[in-house]
């Protein structure tokens, strides 16, 4: 069945232009700049994507060299964020503290001028995995972590703050091909919100703090976290089956699927979907691996929904020792490559959002003295 065009959630109206990305229109669904998903993600690294949103091309060797030395010499966080991160519990929810780090950063590094945005936006890309993790090694762990390491690749680098390690070639890879997959995705609600936002012409740290607020919702970006939380106590595939039915009978929303644009498949489940595979092997236990593809086959058979990027990617953090409470974070650590390139793209050709409201309220009336009320 062909979704409605139009209606609730502005779905299927264009809300304005982007060079940045398509979603559902050719290759397997989704493309940056022209490139198609899964091509970069067998090709080249998430610095290069990070490149080529933010700066407009894929970067030479030279450019990319560069690039990924200067990200490094960013790592290192300020003393008074470290002392903010370190008042936040650790029952926290951990994008709240995103939020707070993206926030405080902004206030001790303003971008001043938009001739900024691209320092400011390299500095949070370096920052980001520091953040999280000097907040969750200190709050639950007790230690004070160095967030400097010498791996050259953002993803390597996040789980070598996480587990005081560096990872096996393995992970490292996995963990590049994540951010990849989940770097940019057109007008989704967390972009839109910064878009917003950039269009008042607010400062970076202000419009990425807004998108991150908007992708933790369990509609979006938390659907990564809610799924491993579907998955987690499923016992077999018999009991995925059971336990879906069950679900679906009661009317619940079964987080992981589905999608707002894409009608058949998401082109970033298949890519995310074998390196599960090849974790689950490597990991000696495939439980959480056949419980995902039990619970595939049973939507898509039920109810025709499928996969969307976060369902897969529960199982596949879960094998590399990530825990639960960090999958959305490490969505963020990736997608700022897209927010800002949205914003660099809104400020280059801006004028402010505001659409207008069909009225549902009552007739006009006058106020009645408050004596009488
Ligand atoms: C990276 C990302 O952000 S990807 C999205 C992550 N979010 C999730 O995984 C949450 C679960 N999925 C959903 O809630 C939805 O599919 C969304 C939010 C992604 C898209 O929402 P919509 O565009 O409104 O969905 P759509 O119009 O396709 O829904 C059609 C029908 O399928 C149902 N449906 C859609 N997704 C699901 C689901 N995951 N489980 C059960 N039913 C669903 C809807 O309730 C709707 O039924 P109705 O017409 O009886 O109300
Ligand atoms: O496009 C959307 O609505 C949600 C999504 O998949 C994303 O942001 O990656």
């Amino acid at each position: 069945m062909t979704k409605p065009i139009g209606g609730a959630g502005l779905r299927g109206q264009s809300a304005g232009e982007t060079a940045l990305c398509t979603v559902g229109k050719s290759g397997s669904g989704l493309t940056y700049r022209g490139y198609d998903v899964a091509e970069l993600a067998e090709k080249v690294t998430f610095e290069e994507v990070a490149y080529l949103l933010l700066k407009g091309e894929l970067p030479n060797e030279a450019q990319l060299i560069a690039y990924r030395t200067k990200l490094k010499s960013m790592r290192g966080l300020p003393q008074a964020l470290k002392t903010v991160l370190e008042q936040i519990p650790a029952d926290a929810h951990p994008m709240d503290v995103m939020r707070t780090g993206c926030s405080m950063l902004g206030n001790l590094e303003t971008e001043a001028d938009f001739a900024e945005q691209g320092e400011k936006t390299d500095r949070l890309l370096a920052a980001f995995p520091s953040i999280i993790c000097y907040w969750y090694r200190y709050s639950h762990d007790g230690v004070r972590i160095h967030t400097e390491t010498e791996d050259e690749q953002i993803g390597a680098h996040f789980l070598h703050l996480l587990h005081d390690k560096a990872p096996s070639e393995l992970h490292a890879k996995v963990m590049d091909v994540s951010l990849i997959l989940y770097a940019e995705h057109e007008f989704n609600a967390s972009t839109f919100t910064a878009r917003v936002c950039a269009s008042t012409l607010s400062d970076l740290h202000s419009c990425v703090t807004g998108a991150i607020g908007s992708l933790r919702g369990p509609l979006h970006g938390g659907a990564n976290e809610a799924a491993m939380e579907l998955i987690q106590d499923m016992k077999d595939e018999a009991d995925a089956v059971a336990t879906l039915k069950q679900k679906l009978a009661n009317k619940d929303k079964i987080m992981g699927f589905g999608h707002a644009i894409y009608r058949e498949s998401d082109p970033r489940n298949v890519v995310i979907k074998g390196w599960s595979e090849k974790l689950a092997a490597e990991y000696g236990d495939d439980r959480l691996y056949k419980v995902s593809v039990a619970c595939e086959t049973l939507m898509w058979e039920e109810k025709k929904l499928f996969c969307n990027a976060d369902f897969f990617h529960a199982s596949t953090y879960h094998y590399m020792g990530i825990p639960t409470k960090l999958f959305t974070p490490i969505f963020v650590c990736s997608r700022l490559t897209g927010w800002a390139a949205h914003v660099f793209e809104q400020r280059a050709n801006n004028r402010i959002i505001r659409p207008s409201a069909d009225y549902t309220g009552p007739e006009p009336r006058t106020v009645t003295a408050l004596q009488e009320r």
